[in-house]
């Protein structure tokens, strides 16, 4: 039998925790604010501010929305970022990925106060992450541990294979994994025989977006999936990197898209604003 991880319920469930945190920091004088800049219109990352609004304002999150044109230029972005980092009203900044490719993103993230980062993405607070003394942590991984936790998914001593490397995801996933005591691989484009790879896996983590590439042969009976993948088809529907449909009495979990690691990201996300607030004063 295949468990459904229900990301929707578990982030519903963090969020309404989140209600009475948000409203003791407004008592003493503190009105949490995350700041979202999104340059260009990556259509995940539309998805992810409509979602991201509607759960700050549930929860009594202020929000700061900064939409740039696609053509924004680094030194304007810089620019922006230096300034909401020396802003006292701002507690957390966000900025949606992927650049556009005139954007240096490493000039970005580094530009971004760490006490500030939204999404764990300064050097700084990988090195800590990586050196298993977390501070801010990307959302979507934590989401993720998160819900493993939440299903009692034991991590420890398990064989990881994360397919993806990207700073966001599949990277500070690793170090968490690894903190945790699993035995982590990192696939990518350029991983010879990713079968072979990801079958080893007891938990598999595929976030490459690309629609549904991963299939029920790359992986292992009773294994883990989790489907980090948004992609938008053309038809209009919302669809992960692992072709689901055949898995359904193969694999023990999995998270479905959407419905899966995406609440999770925005819960995190909130979380995070709360805690980065909190640690202001
Ligand atoms: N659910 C959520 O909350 C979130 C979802 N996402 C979604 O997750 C997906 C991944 O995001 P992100 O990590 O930012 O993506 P990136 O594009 O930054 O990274 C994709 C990674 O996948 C690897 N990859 C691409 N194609 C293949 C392939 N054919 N075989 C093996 N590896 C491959 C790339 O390898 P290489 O490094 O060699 O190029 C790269 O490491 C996207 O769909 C995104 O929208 C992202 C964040 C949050
Ligand atoms: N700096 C940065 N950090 C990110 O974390 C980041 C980013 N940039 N760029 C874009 C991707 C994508 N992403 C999503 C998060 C939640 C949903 C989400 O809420 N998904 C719902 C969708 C439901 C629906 O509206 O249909 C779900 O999966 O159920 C989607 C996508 C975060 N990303
Ligand atoms: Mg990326």
């Amino acid at each position: 039998m295949t468990v459904m991880i229900d990301g929707k319920k578990t982030a519903s469930q963090i969020q309404s925790e989140l209600v009475n945190k948000a409203q003791a920091l407004k008592k003493a004088g503190l009105t949490p604010c995350l700041a979202v800049v999104l340059v260009g219109d990556d259509p995940a990352s539309q998805v992810y501010v409509r979602n991201k609004h509607r759960a700050a304002q549930k929860i009594g999150i202020k929000t700061k929305d900064i939409h740039l044109p696609k053509e924004t230029s680094q030194a304007e972005l810089l620019k922006l970022i230096t300034e909401l980092n020396s802003d006292p009203t701002v507690h957390a900044i966000l900025v949606q990925m992927p650049l556009p490719a005139q954007i240096d993103a490493e000039a970005m993230i580094n530009t971004i106060a760490p006490e500030k980062d939204a999404d764990g993405l300064n050097p700084t607070n990988i090195g800590h992450l990586f050196m298993d003394d977390p501070r801010a942590l990307a959302c979507t991984p934590r989401g993720i541990m998160t819900l493993l936790e939440k299903y009692q998914i034991e991590v420890a001593g398990k064989e990881v294979v994360i397919i993806g490397r990207s700073n966001l995801v599949g990277r500070p996933l690793a170090a968490l994994m690894l903190n945790a005591d699993a035995t982590v691989t990192i696939a990518h484009s350029k991983t010879k025989d990713l079968k072979k790879i990801a079958r080893q896996a007891d938990i598999l983590v595929v976030a490459t977006g690309r629609a549904e590439m991963i299939t029920k042969d790359h992986i292992k009976e009773g294994a883990v999936v989790i489907d980090v993948g948004i992609n938008r088809l053309a038809d209009g529907r919302l669809v992960g990197d692992v072709a689901q449909g055949d898995l359904d009495g193969y694999v023990s979990y999995l998270t479905p898209v959407p419905g899966g690691v995406g609440p999770m990201t925005i819960a995190m996300l909130m979380q995070q604003t709360l805690e980065l607030a909190e640690k202001s004063r």
